[in-house]
């Protein structure tokens, strides 16, 4: 059920959270209500109507940690309410981001600048381990990449390992190094999905929170990048950054490596 909260105060961030019971959503509702100038205006739900709930409350941000086949429909509804969005949530292409900037060049036409923030990883250990992957990649013949989730995880692989191979890939085509090398013949499920070329192997463990390692090969030498979000509130500093930040972000920004500057 939508709990709501009026009259708002000037100088607060007035939140809404989507998915707000979900294990990212609870995360979320305490660490918005936790932190300095954010206020959260509503918890919503599946099978609540977002654009009203969003109007009503009077939100200003919304955050979503839903579910890859919701979020961009809740992010247009956000939209539609006027309120900026913060993405935490996996699942998105080039086509439904090319979507979302559409939809805010529109209101932006229609006098309403509204900022997106679309990060597939909140913590910084991941942030700066895709970043420094995308660093190492051209002087490595090999790379691959390793997630490993808890095993209550709905896709596969995960958005923040998606995000890496694509950084990773566009490095070295950038730097003109060839594909990995692999002399694999048969037995190709074995070797993980191919993300823009890039191998990307899933774990699903009990006892797992989210984990990631970059897999570098030269002859002779490896350098291995590796996070580990062992709680949820790893991700809670980056949340809270993104929702002080997109309110003065007009359009669409993906990745938090962009917000830190990093990018
Ligand atoms: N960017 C980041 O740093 C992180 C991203 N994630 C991503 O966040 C997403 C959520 O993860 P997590 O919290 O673990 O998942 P959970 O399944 O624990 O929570 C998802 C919540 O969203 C609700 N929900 C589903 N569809 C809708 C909808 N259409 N509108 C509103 N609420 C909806 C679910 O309700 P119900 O139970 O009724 O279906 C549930 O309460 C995943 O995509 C995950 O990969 C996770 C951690 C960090
Ligand atoms: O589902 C999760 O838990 C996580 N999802 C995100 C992803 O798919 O990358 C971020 C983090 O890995 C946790």
């Amino acid at each position: 059920m939508t709990s709501t909260t009026t009259a708002p105060t000037s100088a607060t961030i007035r939140v809404a959270v989507l998915g707000a019971d979900g294990r990212m959503g609870r995360t979320t509702c305490a660490a918005v209500e936790a932190a300095d100038g954010l206020e959260l205006v509503a918890r919503v739900e599946q099978g609540d109507d977002v654009t009203a709930v969003l109007a009503a409350a009077g939100a200003q941000v919304a955050v979503d940690f839903t579910h890859p086949s919701a979020t961009e429909t809740n992010v247009h509804a956000a939209l539609d309410a006027g309120a900026h969005v913060v993405v935490g949530t996996t699942g998105w292409t080039d086509e439904s981001r090319g979507r979302v900037a559409d939809h805010l060049a529109r209101r932006a036409d229609e006098g309403l600048d509204l900022g997106v923030i679309i990060a597939p990883n909140f913590g910084l250990s991941a942030v700066l381990a895709g970043v420094f992957a995308a660093q190492a990649a051209r002087y490595f013949e090999s790379v691959e990449v390793i997630e490993l989730h808890h095993p209550d995880k709905a896709d596969a692989p995960s958005g923040t390992a998606t995000h890496t191979a694509h950084a990773v890939a566009a490095a070295r085509r950038a730097a003109g190094v060839a594909p990995s090398p692999d002399a694999t013949e048969s037995g190709w499920e074995a070797r993980g999905a191919d993300v823009d070329g890039v191998r990307v192997h899933a774990v699903r463990l009990r006892g797992l929170v989210a984990h990631e390692e970059i897999l570098l090969g030269n002859v002779g030498e490896q350098l291995v990048i590796r996070q580990d979000s062992f709680d949820r509130a790893s991700f809670m500093p980056g949340v809270v950054l993104a929702v002080r930040e997109v309110v003065g972000r007009p359009g669409l920004t993906v990745g938090l490596e962009n917000v830190l500057d990093l990018g």
